[in-house]
């Protein structure tokens, strides 16, 4: 295949991307890279032999066009780039909020968009990457960005309309998680243990933990439940998860993320 990627904003997202593509064997000869900073070109040159070039540079010669810039940017990036984009070349979005209509409006009409809501974990090739088709986007377009997705994890499609809730989700879960071990971090060293052994427990479980979601088939209740013995320590500390509110705090949580996508897409910056 001789299909050329370009990636537009290769922040961590973006760099995320590329090197999950040179490690899944794409040749970094098929691979462009427009970053806005000299200095970050340079690295992404020096660290994956990637050749970096101007946004409009990368629209015209690629294939596919990947953009990772963040939504309060999209806008003058398009202006940038989107009268050189050729016809039937297919554009990606890797912004939250930002629906495809943003997208479809500025560029020649009929070109394919596939927004699509990655995640960090995507560094590690364990991303959760979800992706909508635009209007004029079908089947061999979807499938082009779950290759690209794909190697650096799962993707999963949905409608357009549940990419506010995914984003939310998937896209700022990682966030979450960091948080809770970081918080269980602390919890270690009220109870005396040093930092990093606090850390190592808290980490080893976390992966036992998600290992078992994913691997066994047990719904989340029972892996709770087996853990939680009658009269034990478990449930004394779910007692006081449920006093201070913690899943209406999640719920909260999750949603205020939702309507922070929206507003993005709203162009409310
Ligand atoms: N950080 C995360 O966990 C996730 C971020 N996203 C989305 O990915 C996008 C990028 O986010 P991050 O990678 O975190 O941001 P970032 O700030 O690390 O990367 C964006 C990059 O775009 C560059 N850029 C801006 N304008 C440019 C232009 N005109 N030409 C070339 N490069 C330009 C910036 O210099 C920067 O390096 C955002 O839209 C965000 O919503 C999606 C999923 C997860
Ligand atoms: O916080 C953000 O806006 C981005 C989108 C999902 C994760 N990080």
């Amino acid at each position: 295949m001789t299909q050329k990627v370009a990636v537009v904003g290769a922040g961590k997202i973006g760099e995320a991307l590329l090197s999950g593509m040179i490690r899944g064997g794409w040749s970094p000869s098929r691979l462009l890279a427009s970053a806005r900073r000299p200095e970050r070109a340079e690295k992404l040159r020096v660290r994956y032999g990637v050749e970096c070039v101007s946004a409009s540079e990368a629209a015209k010669a690629a294939d596919t066009l990947i953009i990772t810039v963040k939504p309060q940017d999209m806008a003058g990036v398009m202006d940038e780039l989107a009268a050189d984009v050729p016809a039937g070349r297919l554009v990606i979005s890797g912004a939250a909020g930002i629906p495809t209509t943003f997208f479809e409006e500025r560029l020649t009409a009929g070109t394919p968009v596939v927004r699509v809501m990655t995640n960090t974990p995507a560094l590690v090739d364990q991303g959760m990457s979800v992706l909508s088709a635009g209007r004029d986007a079908g089947e061999t377009h979807l499938a082009r960005a779950e290759e690209i997705f794909g190697g650096v994890g799962k993707t999963l499609r949905v409608p357009e309309s549940q990419q506010d809730a995914a984003t939310a989700l998937s896209g700022s879960g990682p966030a979450y998680l960091f948080y809770l071990v970081e918080a269980m971090t602390d919890a270690g060293i009220l109870l005396g243990l040093p930092r990093d052994k606090a850390h190592e427990l808290i980490v080893q479980a976390t992966i036992g933990a998600a290992t078992m979601l994913r691997d066994s088939g047990e719904h989340p209740v029972t892996l709770r439940e087996n853990v939680t013995s009658p009269a034990g320590t478990t449930i004394n500390a779910i007692r006081e998860l449920e006093n201070h509110g913690v899943r209406a705090a999640l719920l909260a949580a999750i949603e205020a993320a939702r309507d922070r996508s929206r507003e993005l897409a709203s162009g409310r910056g």
